[in-house]
């Protein structure tokens, strides 16, 4: 995992955003999109929020969320935990960043769902410091729209797609960043670190 943390650090040092492709193998990422396409199938995702209250504004964003609890006992999330948390280690190793924990959820993006321009960060909370998403779909194709759009400090806007095993990540309280509208459902797993 060395070399994939390595060149995702250096990523946002250099261009404000590191990205790996096969952060963990096929077959993993293939197992998790099953089990977070059950966890669907039995209704346990809600409409995401706005801010720590989460009051829903569908005009902005309109995904839904499951949150993965901490430590989680299921095997599949243990697992990208443990790769996550590989990841913040590193960073705290290499960076001196201060990293405490991560919080994380799936989200699944229906047909023609979006997240308006935005900071991951809340405004009384400063705790987000790395945003981390990794995606889950097989196949994705050009013409299925949903990329990740990060507006980059040089001005530069770079668009992403959310490819299955392709992780992404940068600093939560600097880069605006939307989710275009997809035309297939999109999924992934979004995860913050936490000083
Ligand atoms: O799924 C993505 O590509 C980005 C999601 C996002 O920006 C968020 O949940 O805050
Ligand atoms: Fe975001």
């Amino acid at each position: 995992m060395e070399e994939k943390y390595e060149s995702l650090i250096t990523g946002i040092i250099e261009q404000g955003y590191g990205l790996v492709d096969d952060f963990l193998p096929a077959p993993f990422v293939a197992q998790i999109r099953t089990y977070l396409l059950a966890q669907k199938a039995q209704s346990k995702f809600k409409t995401a929020g706005i801010g720590q209250q989460a009051a829903q504004h569908t005009t902005i964003r309109n995904d839904q969320i499951l949150w993965i609890e901490p430590h989680s006992p299921e095997t599949l999330e243990a697992r990208y935990q443990q790769a996550l948390m590989g990841f913040l280690h590193y960073l705290n190793h290499s960076c001196y960043t201060g990293l405490r924990s991560a919080e994380m959820h799936y989200a699944f993006y229906d047909i023609g769902s979006f997240y308006k321009m935005h900071v991951d960060r809340f405004q009384h909370d400063s705790r987000r410091q790395f945003s981390a998403i990794f995606y889950l779909n097989e196949n994705w194709a050009d013409t299925d729209g949903g990329e990740l759009l990060l507006q980059l400090p040089n001005g530069q806007e770079v668009k992403i797609a959310p490819k299955a095993g392709r992780f992404v990540c940068f600093r939560s309280h600097e880069l605006p960043h939307a989710v275009l509208p997809a035309k297939r459902a999109r999924l992934s797993i979004t995860a913050w670190m936490l000083k």
